[in-house]
């Protein structure tokens, strides 16, 4: 039913020196506005629209997931208009082995969402997905009834989850693994508040907290209102239940505007993203402050944000806890900057769709650059000349996605040319990318 594009990408790209970019691009939907609108409006009562949504392997696993719980969805022919008949607080079909691939924004929410509705599942991924953390969820989950248990290793997908008795008012989870446990508790509250309110409480540090806050925002969107004291605990009221809002737009993808807007800081511009801007709900437009801090130029309306170069980048020292996605693209950035930047409180990167630390480390210093990697900080040293590289991704679709900016020439020193192996693994989030970096790179020639 889903005519989601599939890319044909080769074993490798080789991307060759661009001198200069310039150009508009139209960004593809936001990955975490799209999972979370899918699983809000499948929960709901009503029906709703959902336009722009993400065409990726992370929203196709989430659609498959939801079709085969007996969510009625049709998508609108040559579109990414869906229309989802909501299920009013419980799934049809009881009993599902369900294929997660590797995308996070699937497996959490809807491991508490099930796991709070009683059924007979199966959630599993791909093998890396067997080794991302989720044991804090599962530990909070179980402590107020459900009934889910680890098919291999203890703390990790696969997860069987059968029917528990969820008695709960008070809920707590660790947040300094993922953001993603609290967000998927928060999602599947209502479902498990139907007598008395929910209180979940956050133990110890929460990390990633503007994702938090889309979360909030698609709720309170969905009808359900959360009362909050602080980042400490989030209270949802008894009896609030899922409502459409019938029509819903998804904005842009913010982590994917990052690498437009760095190449646009590199390599010249003007750059301009459209899709997010000014109103955004993403934490991930902030990245744009990070550009700032390295002298970049940029320009912003409700809709759309343009960046353009404005000399040598300078070295940046920041803590980039609240943007751990597009901070990937700020240490590829950093090969351009005056002097060594440092990236700091990324430990997450470690859980991601690689260990991001070492796979970084270990790509940047193909090229030349001097690095240090931390337990949980980046340093990097740019070299005098960037040297011609062949990166590998380790199926990380960011890994592809932030190194195609070592062919950009900056102002400080020469892009060099950059072979990407397994480019495909950008069908994570955004399955066109190197074609769109062709389209601005081109437009140069014009
Ligand atoms: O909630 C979300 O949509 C996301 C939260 C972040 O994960 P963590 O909270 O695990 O850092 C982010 O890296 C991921 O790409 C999307
Ligand atoms: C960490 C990421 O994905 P996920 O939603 O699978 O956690 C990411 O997209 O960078």
């Amino acid at each position: 039913m889903s005519t989601q594009r599939t890319q044909h990408y080769p074993h490798y790209i080789d991307l060759h020196p661009v001198a200069h970019v310039r150009g508009t691009v139209r960004l593809p939907g936001s990955k975490s506005i799209s999972n979370r609108t899918l699983l809000l409006a499948a929960l709901a009562g009503g029906t709703t629209q959902i336009h722009d949504l993400l065409a990726s392997d992370d929203t196709l696993v989430m659609l498959m997931a939801l079709k085969q719980l007996g969510v009625v969805w049709e998508q609108k022919e040559g579109s990414q208009t869906y229309t989802v008949h909501g299920s009013n607080g419980s799934f049809p079909v009881h009993q599902a082995d369900l294929f997660m691939g590797n995308a996070g924004t699937a497996i959490r929410p809807l491991t508490a969402a099930l796991a709070a509705m009683g059924g007979d599942y199966t959630l599993h991924g791909v093998a890396r997905m067997h080794e991302r953390p989720i044991g804090d969820l599962v530990d909070a989950l179980n402590a107020v009834g459900t009934r889910i248990a680890y098919t291999g290793v203890a703390g990790y997908p696969p997860l069987h989850i059968q029917r528990g008795q969820v008695h709960t008012q008070r809920m707590q989870v660790r947040g300094n693994v993922s953001s993603q446990f609290l967000t998927a508790l928060l999602m599947a509250a209502p479902l498990m508040a139907k007598h008395d309110a929910v209180t979940i409480e956050v133990i110890g540090e929460l990390i990633s907290k503007p994702y938090i806050e889309i979360t909030l925002n698609l709720m309170q969107r969905f009808g359900v209102t959360v009362e909050r004291d602080g980042w400490q605990s989030f209270t949802v009221a008894a009896g609030q239940h899922y409502q459409s809002p019938h029509s819903i737009h998804v904005e842009g993808d913010a982590s994917s505007a990052s690498y437009f807007l760095a190449a646009g800081a590199i390599a010249g511009g003007p750059l301009r993203v459209e899709g997010v801007g000014k109103d955004s709900i993403q934490g991930d437009v902030r990245f744009v402050e990070a550009l700032q801090q390295m002298g970049v130029k940029i320009a912003m309306g409700d809709n759309w944000i343009e960046s353009s170069s404005n000399g040598v980048l300078k070295a940046i020292d920041a803590d980039f806890n609240h943007i751990p996605d597009a901070a990937m693209t700020i240490a590829v950035a950093a090969l351009y900057a005056d002097g060594p930047s440092t990236l700091r409180n990324i430990a997450s990167w470690r859980v991601k769709e690689t260990d991001r630390l070492s796979a970084m480390a270990t790509e940047l210093r193909k090229l030349g650059a001097i690095i240090e990697e931390g337990s949980d900080y980046l340093r990097v040293t740019p070299p005098s000349q960037l040297q011609p590289a062949t990166i590998d991704t380790y199926d990380d679709h960011r890994m592809a996605m932030c190194f195609s900016l070592a062919s950009l020439d900056g102002a400080a020193r020469r892009g060099t040319t950059v072979r990407i192996n397994d480019p495909k693994c950008v069908a994570k989030t955004f399955p066109d990318y190197f074609n769109v970096f062709a389209q601005i790179a081109e437009q140069t020639l014009l």
